[in-house]
């Protein structure tokens, strides 16, 4: 079954309804700004959604909230059809193992004091996943760095991340988040830190992932060209509001909202031909 045909159908993987989320103000712990302003969206399974806006509309938010790393306000965040605050704890975390985050930046996100074999390893760590037995950790760690082409794996696994490229270690972060065999993956500007050759390496690779496996991916991103190349559908997040929504093609070739053609203008500055056949940095800031 193709993968259009497998996104369209059932149940959405992810489902957020009417989401609120506000931050004390600086210095005024009475105050607070509102930087989420009842947002409703879905991903269906093995689908590709990009998340697109300005800097500061509150996209990493919106991520770290779908991760359990901040909690909203008020609203709902359903995985597989199931409320995660309605689940118990145990319930959460055992869902928590099938949807993973890969961060912007691969610096900051692998802990450098580990070789790649620890960090890929450390989810089922985490998880109690083959707890005792170490030769069963590595064959998975083999295996999920032959997935994200870093092969062979004895050339990598007692590396560590000061010791491979950006694109390396990226691919390493990705590795850390497949070997859970996750269903849904979010990616917060993934390709951000890396040269335009690298993104389209890493695009490509992900995109292979999700016909290979069915993993849907909540794609954060500036770049409007990536989105366009990697994308089933958009969200255009303003201000806090999903202001537009619908096909990547539609978003991005006839954006209706003023916002959305204000981006799209924005980004023709860097490059006149959005289909271009060889996409280049299309920044949405
Ligand atoms: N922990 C926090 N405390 C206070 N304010 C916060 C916190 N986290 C985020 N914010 C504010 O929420 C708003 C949205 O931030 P967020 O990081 O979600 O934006 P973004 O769209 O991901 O931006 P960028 O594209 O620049 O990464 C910003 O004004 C930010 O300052």
């Amino acid at each position: 079954m193709s993968v259009d045909v497998i996104s369209s159908q059932g149940e959405p993987i992810l489902q957020l309804k009417e989401i609120r989320k506000s931050f004390d103000r600086h210095g005024a712990r009475l105050e607070r700004s509102m930087v989420l302003k009842d947002v409703e969206c879905f991903i269906h399974r093995a689908e590709v959604v990009g998340l697109i806006g300005g800097s500061g509309t509150g996209k990493s938010t919106l991520a770290r909230l779908i991760m359990g790393l901040e909690r909203q306000d008020c609203g709902s965040i359903l995985f597989e059809g199931r409320d995660l605050e309605q689940v118990t704890a145990r319930e959460r975390q055992a869902m928590r193992r099938f949807m993973q985050m890969v961060f912007q930046d691969p610096y900051d996100s692998l802990a450098q004091g580990l070789t790649v074999e620890e960090i890929v390893a450390e989810p089922l760590i985490i998880h109690r996943i083959h707890r005792y037995d170490r030769k069963k950790r590595r064959e998975l760690v083999e295996d999920a760095l032959a997935e994200v082409a870093l092969a062979p794996s004895s050339l990598f696994i007692n590396r560590y991340p000061h010791e491979l490229s950006g694109g390396q270690r990226q691919r390493v972060a990705l590795a850390r988040a497949l070997i859970l065999r996750p269903r849904l993956i979010i990616a917060d500007e993934p390709t951000s830190m890396l040269d335009v050759s690298l993104r389209l390496e890493l695009i490509d690779l992900m995109k292979r992932l999700r016909e290979r496996h069915g993993i849907a991916y909540l794609y954060i991103t500036h770049d409007l060209a990536l989105a366009h190349r990697f994308c089933d559908r958009l969200l255009v997040l303003s201000e806090g509001r999903i202001v537009e929504q619908g096909l990547a093609n539609e978003v991005i070739e006839r954006p209706r909202h003023p916002y959305t053609r204000a981006l799209m203008q924005a980004a023709m500055r860097f490059m006149p031909a959005i289909q271009s056949s060889n996409p280049v940095e299309l920044t949405a800031k």
